[in-house]
Formats: structure tokens, sequence, C-alpha cells
């Protein structure tokens, strides 16, 4: 497994490696060693499996507020999305900024997030799958969301956007007075 700082302090593309045989291939998504490399060390509570229809389907861009913010991994089995993380954290470096990366069932590429992260992705093919492993339960009153086109971050998707959730369509824009989230219980 090779971890790759995304700039985004914290997150990381992730990349494996199969090995192949005659009868196919084998890989090892998650290993808890290997992650300790990178600081993280909480337990996955939740996997989750999504499949969108359609190429140009926006979903996102989702986090849970504190203190029930998440760290997920992601990784896509069908199809190809550009998905999109951004630092919500308080006080962040970068906060505001935003990074998207290919995930494909060819590259077969992770992303992995840390909290206080909003995520979002774009399909690129028809009949995308993605897994998830998510280290909080979800919980629908604490869910927050930032609209797929807000300007204040900016992000370019590659395709015209189809396909938004009536939810999605209707997260409420950034203003300056937006603070971020307390991600480190600071006093
Ligand atoms: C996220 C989630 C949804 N649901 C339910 C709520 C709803 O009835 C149905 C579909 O939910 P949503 O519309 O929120 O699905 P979706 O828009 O695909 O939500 C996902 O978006 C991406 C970008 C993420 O990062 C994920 O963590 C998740 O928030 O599934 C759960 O039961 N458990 C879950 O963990």
């Amino acid at each position: 497994m090779k971890f790759i700082p995304t700039g985004l302090e914290g997150s990381y593309e992730i990349d494996i490696f199969p090995i192949e045989d005659e009868r196919g291939w084998f890989v090892r998504t998650f290993c808890k060693n290997e992650f300790a490399e990178i600081g993280h060390s909480k337990e996955w509570v939740q996997m989750n499996h999504s499949f969108t229809n359609n190429a140009g389907t926006i979903r996102g861009m989702h986090y849970q507020q504190p203190p029930f913010s998440e760290i997920k991994l992601i990784r896509c089995i069908a199809g190809k999305v550009f998905d999109v993380i951004v630092d919500l954290r308080r006080n962040s470096e970068t906060f505001l900024k935003w990074i998207g990366i290919e995930l494909s069932a060819e590259n077969k590429r992770m992303i992995y997030i840390p909290e206080g992260f909003a995520h979002g992705f774009q399909t690129l093919t028809d009949d995308c799958q993605l897994i998830y492993n998510h280290s909080e339960y979800y919980k629908p009153g604490v869910e927050g969301g930032i609209k797929y086109d807000d300007k204040m971050v900016g992000i370019k998707w590659p395709l015209p956007a189809k396909n938004v959730s009536e939810r999605d369509g209707n997260h409420p824009l950034l203003d300056k007075n937006f603070e971020g989230l307390n991600i480190y219980n600071e006093l």
C-alpha cells in the first residue's frame, strides 16, 4: 500500500497493489498496522455501498457535525468517479480548499478522508459503485452539507451536473461568517 498525501493535511490517496496469478488477483484494502503509519487508530464501525446509474451524477458534499465527525475510506469498485473533498476544519491552513482525484475500478485507488472534511463525487461513467468505511455511526440529525456549486469553494466538476438529489440541491450556501468545524476541541 502506498499513501500519497493530497496536500490537504491528513488526507491521502492510497494505491494498492494486486497480486496476480492465473486465476485473477488478490489485494489487501485495509491493514491496521499499515494505516498506523498515517496515524489512523480508529475502528471502522460502518461500511456502506452505493450504486449510481448515470454519468454526470453528483452526490455531496456531506459531513457529520462534531462530535460525530467521521473518517471515511472510499474505493470505487465499478466505473469511474471524480472524488472531491473540502477542508472544513477551523484554523486549518487549507480551510475551504478542495482537491479532486479519480477513483475507478481500474486504478483501484482509495481516498482516506480525515474528520472535518466534506465529501462528494461525480460519476464519470454509468453504473458506478463505491464502497465506504466509516469511523462513526450514521446520525441523520447531525448531517451537514455544502452545495456542490458553492462559489466560496469553487469545485470544478468535469461534467455538467446531473441527478442532484433534492437534499443536495438545497444545502445552504456558505457565507463569510462560516467559521468551519471545530474538530480539535479548542477551548
Ligand atoms: C449515508 C447514509 C444514508 N442512509 C440512508 C438515508 C437515505 O434514505 C438513503 C440515501 O442516503 P443519501 O441520500 O444521504 O445518500 P448519498 O447522497 O449517497 O450519501 C452519501 O454521499 C456521499 C457523498 C458520502 O460521502 C456518504 O458518506 C454519504 O453521505 O440511505 C443510511 O441509512 N445510512 C447512511 O449511512
